[in-house]
């Protein structure tokens, strides 16, 4: 099983400014050209958090505080029935820096009701939404049809809404 982080910086939400989220348009490896929040497997004796601040770093070079980042989801991927990746999911409104593009990933400034879910992985739609208004949420979506997970059929999912996450992590 592969674990997995993602992280959404916002800004914005005052004094009229729209509400956005930093997304990228991921450019090689699993979800190619689709859109997603910076991220990526953790590496070994890494925790969630370092996970998502390093992936953040090398993706868009920006700098996000590990104590900062506020859990937002766990969402489990299953394949054919088994659990393919698990994935922890972080915002944050406190970072340094400019997006900057890199090999990985172009990012892009999007308004939260501007969020192109039609070129996202097709379980985003349902649970995205919720955690850019600030909720959180423990979800498992299915996939069938073998590997790539990205080229497989989404079949059914379970969400959990307004849920205490592990503090674990
Ligand atoms: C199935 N529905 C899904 N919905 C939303 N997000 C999903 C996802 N499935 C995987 N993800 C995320 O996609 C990233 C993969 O990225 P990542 O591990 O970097 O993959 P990639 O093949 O590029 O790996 P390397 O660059 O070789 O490490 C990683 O954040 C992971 O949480």
């Amino acid at each position: 099983m592969i674990e997995a982080t993602l992280c959404f910086p916002l800004r914005g939400d005052v004094e009229g400014d729209a509400k956005e989220v930093l997304l990228i348009e991921k450019r090689r490896g699993l979800g190619q050209g689709w859109y997603n929040g910076p991220g990526g497997k953790l590496e070994a004796d890494e925790t969630p958090r370092e996970c998502a601040v390093r992936e953040t770093r090398e993706e868009v070079d920006l700098a996000v505080d590990p104590d900062d980042l506020e859990r937002a989801a766990e969402l489990t991927f299953v394949l054919d029935g088994e659990t393919h990746t698990f994935c922890h999911v972080y915002v944050t409104e406190t970072f340094e820096g400019q997006p900057r593009e890199s090999p990985e990933a172009r990012p892009e400034w999007v308004a939260i009701e501007e969020v192109p879910y039609d070129r996202m992985w097709e379980d985003d739609r349902l649970w995205l939404p919720g955690v850019l208004e600030g909720r959180t949420v423990r979800g498992e979506f299915a996939f069938e049809g073998g590997r790539p997970l990205d080229e497989a059929e989404f079949v059914g999912h379970d969400l959990e809404w307004d849920v205490p996450l592990s503090e674990e992590f």
